[in-house]
């Protein structure tokens, strides 16, 4: 513990230079002084590339930021992550969802991916005999799967499958119209079983489907006694262990959705990508890792440039959700204002996250992120490979991504002061060769990996949520109180 608080006031001194030094450097400059900045500032590892070149970090600072790694002694703390030690002390959970994943998991976790697996591949064949899948799920138990289905979909399933999270009866019962209930499935993805919109969706489903629901529905949970209760076939639960935290649920039975859409197989090397990205980071938790690179760059973006958002913009447009994903997982896993040991921070902790698809976003935010009076750092995400065989788009893809990335890096220094662009806007790029099943595997295990540097970091817990259990707790409450009143948008002034 001594030497982890020696460490600890080590890498406070190094973060304190990183920020008095930190009248960022101009990276124009960087670049003209280093000709070979574009290779020392960036890392390559399973097929992706992120360059970090265009961010406002000289060498001496970069090589500060590269040895934080060593001095949060990391090594020791993926070590307990992976070993199973108490890494959620607030739920004295560990997280273990890495399991979930890897080819050396238990006979009890195996036996879990193989129900779900088949089960996947029955609805994507058509074997099940269903024309539809309704998934319903909020949060964790939607977001990576939608992200997985949309982004691998080749068009080749059987069924349809819709997505239902938030509370829309509009939406809700234009869905149903379109559905023959007999040859409807339901999937109902909740950890807890017990979340409103979902079970409030579920219920409803569960009156419509009428006597086909026992055959039609399955639940992905943690919570199996519940699922059964609400009247799943025991068969059709498929368990996942109560470690899983929601927003690494993917991995889990709540991937079955994602599954019925993709194919099994193509599941299949969605996982064994993410398991890659496990060895990696346990090989090495260094800076030649994507995720410890990915980890200290919004490190460096938060605590040392002190700039509060990060704007994920895909280019592949089969990312169109990773900045919704990447939202969840980041500002959940991370949005804490105490430490470990209940102590506040004195440092900010997470950036706003946002997202969307990078030329949609060019002709609606980009305007104020060139020249608006703040800065706001981002990830560009693209692809090389197109795989619907319109090169020439893909291609307009990236060149859209690089004309940004330079725009946003160099500015513009002449004409008229409105048409000049102040440049030196922090810009990380991240490439993919080809983004297969087992890239997008990697990219995501990776991320996940990134948020578990950034809490060693910043030393805080990333697994879980108080503040979104408060605002449950206060709407139930709320709602009683709603049910019992005549409603009047008079009376509802100043709720408090
Ligand atoms: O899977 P459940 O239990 O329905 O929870 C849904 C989501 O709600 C949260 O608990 C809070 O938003 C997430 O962590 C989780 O993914």
């Amino acid at each position: 513990m001594a030497l982890l608080s020696a460490a600890r006031d080590d890498y406070k001194e190094v973060c304190r230079v990183l920020r008095e030094n930190n009248s960022p450097p101009e990276v124009a400059d960087l670049f003209r002084r280093d000709p070979d900045r574009g290779a020392a500032f960036s890392v390559l590892q399973q097929g992706w590339m992120l360059d970090y070149s265009r961010i406002p970090l000289d060498r001496p600072q970069r090589d500060l930021l590269l040895d934080l790694p060593r001095r949060v002694q990391l090594r020791p703390a993926v070590d307990r992550l992976f070993d199973g030690a108490i890494v959620n002390p607030s739920e004295a959970q560990p997280a273990l969802h890495m399991q979930l994943r890897g080819q050396d998991a238990s006979p009890e976790r195996l036996a879990e991916r193989r129900q779900m697996l088949a089960l996947a591949d029955r609805l994507h064949s058509g074997r099940a005999g269903l024309t539809d899948l309704v998934h319903i799920g909020i949060g964790g138990s939607d977001l990576g799967p939608r992200l997985v289905a949309d982004a691998l979909d080749e068009d080749d399933s059987a069924v349809r499958v819709h997505w239902l999270s938030t509370l829309d009866g509009r939406r809700f019962e234009r869905l149903l119209r379109q559905l023959d209930p007999a040859r409807t499935g339901v999937v109902i993805a909740s950890k807890s079983f017990s979340t409103e919109e979902t079970m409030t969706q579920a219920e409803a489903m569960r009156v419509w489907m009428g006597k086909d629901f026992e055959a039609g529905s399955w639940a992905s949970t943690a919570n199996v006694d519940r699922a059964v209760a609400f009247g799943i076939r025991p068969e059709h639960v498929l368990p996942f262990p109560v470690w899983t935290g929601g927003r690494y649920s993917l991995w889990s039975s709540v991937g079955v959705s994602a599954g019925a859409q993709i194919g099994s197989s193509r599941f299949e090397e969605l996982l064994a990508g993410a398991a890659v990205a496990d060895q990696a980071m346990q090989r090495a938790p260094d800076a030649s890792s994507l995720a410890v690179m990915l980890g200290l760059m919004i490190h460096y973006f938060r605590r040392e440039l002190a700039l509060p958002t990060l704007g994920v913009v895909a280019y592949e447009p089969r990312l169109a959700l990773l900045g919704d994903y990447l939202q969840q997982l980041v500002m959940e896993s991370l949005g804490k204002g105490v430490d470990l040991t209940d102590q506040p921070l004195a440092q900010p902790s997470v950036p706003l996250v946002y997202g969307g698809r990078g030329t949609d976003l060019q002709h609606s935010i980009f305007q104020a992120l060139h020249q608006g009076t703040d800065t706001h750092p981002l990830l560009l995400v693209g692809s090389l490979a197109d795989s619907h065989g319109h090169v020439e788009w893909q291609q307009a893809q990236l060149a859209h991504l690089l004309a940004q990335a330079a725009a946003f890096a160099r500015g513009r220094h002449d004409g008229a002061p409105h048409r000049r662009l102040p440049g030196n806007r922090p810009v990380g790029v991240l490439l993919a060769e080809r983004l297969t099943p087992e890239a997008l595997g990697f990219l995501l295990a990776s991320f996940e990996h990134a948020v578990y540097v950034l809490s060693v970091l910043w030393q805080i817990n990333a697994y879980d949520q108080w503040g979104v259990e408060e605002g449950k707790r206060l709407a139930a409450g709320i709602r009683q109180r709603l049910a019992n009143d005549a409603l009047s948008l008079e009376k509802l002034a100043g709720f408090f």
